[in-house]
């Protein structure tokens, strides 16, 4: 059995999968800056029957140079339809390759309707309906991001690590209360929007900020890890074509 490599490049961190057969032999992540040393290590412990199968949210540089130093790399894209996934997007093609992998693994790990919540760089919570329905979802700042804007666009608040404290007594406290709260906030808003419809939903969490987000929720809701890559390894699984040789290019599976 050919192992696969799955490679999820977000705007913080690329995360990684290494299969054998259906098994999860390795993961890992790592930030950008630190992603030439990753390819070193990786590169000479690859055979070259090895299949890769990517999301890709960032720079196009970052993708080619993955391509360039691994081989080909069959980038997923947004479709209309995939694996029992329906995507309701005004223009399907324009729902981020990760969100659209993140909601083809809810799908296949979870029998009811959910609620995505994929905590990154950005959070994104998307409605998936039972049958298999991508009806839209949120985009808003993540909470590392969330955070830095504040930074940015003031004069006098800091960068400094505080505490979720309800009533937040100062400064520090209260950023990381307000940042935290518009988060689950948002989330479990647009919970109760869908739940008029979707009855017993559940909310699948993932992404880096997913463990602090997901404790403060009071909506029924469990983390996944690497949602986004277990939604790639359903599609390389549903993926029998080989991988193409180096001198190729594709964009989808
Ligand atoms: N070791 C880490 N390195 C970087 N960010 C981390 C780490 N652990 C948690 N985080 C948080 O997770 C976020 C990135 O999550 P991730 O799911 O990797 O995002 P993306 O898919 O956008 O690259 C950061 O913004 C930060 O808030
Ligand atoms: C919303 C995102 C920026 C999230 O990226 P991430 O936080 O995972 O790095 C990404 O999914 C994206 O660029 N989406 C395209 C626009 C859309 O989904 O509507
Ligand atoms: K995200």
């Amino acid at each position: 059995m050919n192992p696969t490599l799955l490679l999820d490049l977000g705007n913080t961190r690329l995360k990684w999968a290494l299969l054998e057969g259906e098994h999860w032999r390795e993961s890992g992540a790592c930030r950008h800056v630190d992603i030439p040393q990753w390819i070193e290590a990786m590169r000479v412990r690859l055979p070259a029957s090895t299949r890769r199968f990517g999301v890709n949210v960032a720079h196009d540089r970052l993708a080619l140079e993955l391509e360039r130093q691994l081989g080909p790399i069959r980038w997923l894209v947004a479709e209309e339809q995939c694996c029992g996934v329906t995507n309701g997007y005004d223009e399907p093609e324009r729902l981020g390759a990760d969100r659209w992998a993140a909601l083809i693994a809810a799908h296949h790990l979870h029998d009811g309707a959910a609620l995505v919540v994929c905590c990154g760089t950005a959070t994104t919570v998307d409605w998936l309906e039972a049958d298999g329905r991508f009806r839209g979802g949120l985009i808003l700042p993540g909470l590392t991001t969330m955070r830095e804007s504040l930074v940015r666009a003031t004069a006098k608040l800091p960068l400094a690590a505080g505490e979720v404290r309800l009533p937040p007594t100062n400064t520090r406290d209260a950023i990381a209360s307000g940042c935290l709260l518009a988060q689950v906030g948002a989330i479990e808003h647009y919970y109760r929007v869908m739940e008029g419809t979707a009855c017993g939903a559940v909310a699948l969490v993932s992404g880096g900020d997913a463990e602090i987000i997901a404790a403060h929720l009071v909506i029924p809701a469990r983390t996944v890890d690497n949602l986004v890559l277990r939604g790639l390894a359903v599609v390389a699984a549903a993926s029998t074509r080989p991988t193409p040789s180096h001198d190729t290019r594709e964009t989808a599976p």
